[in-house]
């Protein structure tokens, strides 16, 4: 450990690890359910650690909440109910408060000590909780699907941490099948798909349960987070059976002013151009997505 600095290593990542000059160590705590960490960084502004890995920066988190919310919602005409499942610092909320369209918004997040530490801590970003639309439950997202009544969302944004530890479950198949169940026909699913660079067999197995149980469309995006191991992150988009889907091509178009409501400040990261243009793979990406 290099004294003043934070090293992102993990058995996740093997070989390697993405580190940040630390100023200061701002919170230190244990939920019931990991450890929570926040320190402000010499050139990344705040940052937000949990078990020891980066979930998000105040210089670099609008990549990945904008486009985590955007691809699906943009995809779909007039979505008006949506579930985040994970998400407790607020940044997914956010975003979803630009749509006007949208009536409902439900939250489930496991651990309440990430929703109060992002309040205290990161403000810019759990300015999502003060949307009128929001619906806070405190619980597990496996648990909370199974008893949603069917086919109740038009959208479900899965913003979830890694495979080890509290989210272990959201990758796994019984969980993509309430996901479904949960989802009006046409309705769309955003999961967080790890990276291309380090995890391609999570994706091939994400990639095959998703086609045996979404008989929409399933496209596969991915975005440019420094601060993400390898620096890249994917999403898996897919659709139920219903009105068709094209993840490729905005039907919602969402502009950099629509600062309607919550969201104070303009979209940072994401416009039309790169929504059509996440989903380009490169090629041994390609070839393992295309074929499963
Ligand atoms: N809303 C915070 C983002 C959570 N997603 C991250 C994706 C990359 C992972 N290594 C850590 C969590």
């Amino acid at each position: 450990v290099i004294p003043g600095w934070f090293s992102e290593i993990s058995p996740m990542w093997p070989g390697e690890a993405h580190s940040l000059k630390v100023e200061k160590i701002l919170f230190q705590g244990k939920s019931d359910y990991q450890n929570v960490m926040i320190f402000q960084s010499s050139t990344y502004g705040k940052v937000l650690v949990l078990d020891g890995v980066i979930q998000l920066t105040e210089r670099d988190e609008c990549a990945y909440q904008e486009m985590i919310t955007h691809l699906p919602l943009c995809s779909i005409p007039n979505p008006k109910k949506v579930l985040v499942i994970g998400g407790g610092d607020g940044g997914v909320l956010r975003e979803v408060s630009r749509h006007s369209s949208v009536e409902q918004i439900d939250i489930c997040e496991i651990d309440e000590m990430v929703v109060d530490v992002s309040k205290e801590f990161f403000p810019d970003v759990a300015v999502g909780y003060e949307d009128p639309r929001v619906n806070l439950h405190i619980g597990d997202g496996v648990a909370f699907l199974k008893a949603v009544p069917e086919g109740t969302y038009d959208a479900v944004i899965v913003d979830s941490s890694d495979p080890i530890g509290p989210a272990q479950e959201l990758f796994e198949k019984p969980f993509f099948e309430s996901v479904a169940k949960a989802l009006r026909p046409g309705g769309v699913v955003c999961t967080q798909a790890e990276s291309i660079w380090l995890h391609m067999h999570i994706i091939e197995d994400i990639v095959a349960n998703c086609r045996q149980i979404f008989k929409g469309s399933i496209n596969y995006a991915w975005t440019t987070v420094p601060t993400y191991p390898s620096g890249v992150i994917g999403f898996m988009l897919c659709s139920t059976e219903g009105p068709s889907v094209d993840f490729k091509h905005p039907v919602n178009p969402i502009d950099t002013d629509d600062s309607c409501c919550k969201s104070k400040r303009p979209l940072r990261f994401y416009n039309s151009e790169i929504h059509s243009a996440a989903f380009c793979l490169p090629s041994f990406a390609k070839k393992v997505i295309d074929s499963k």
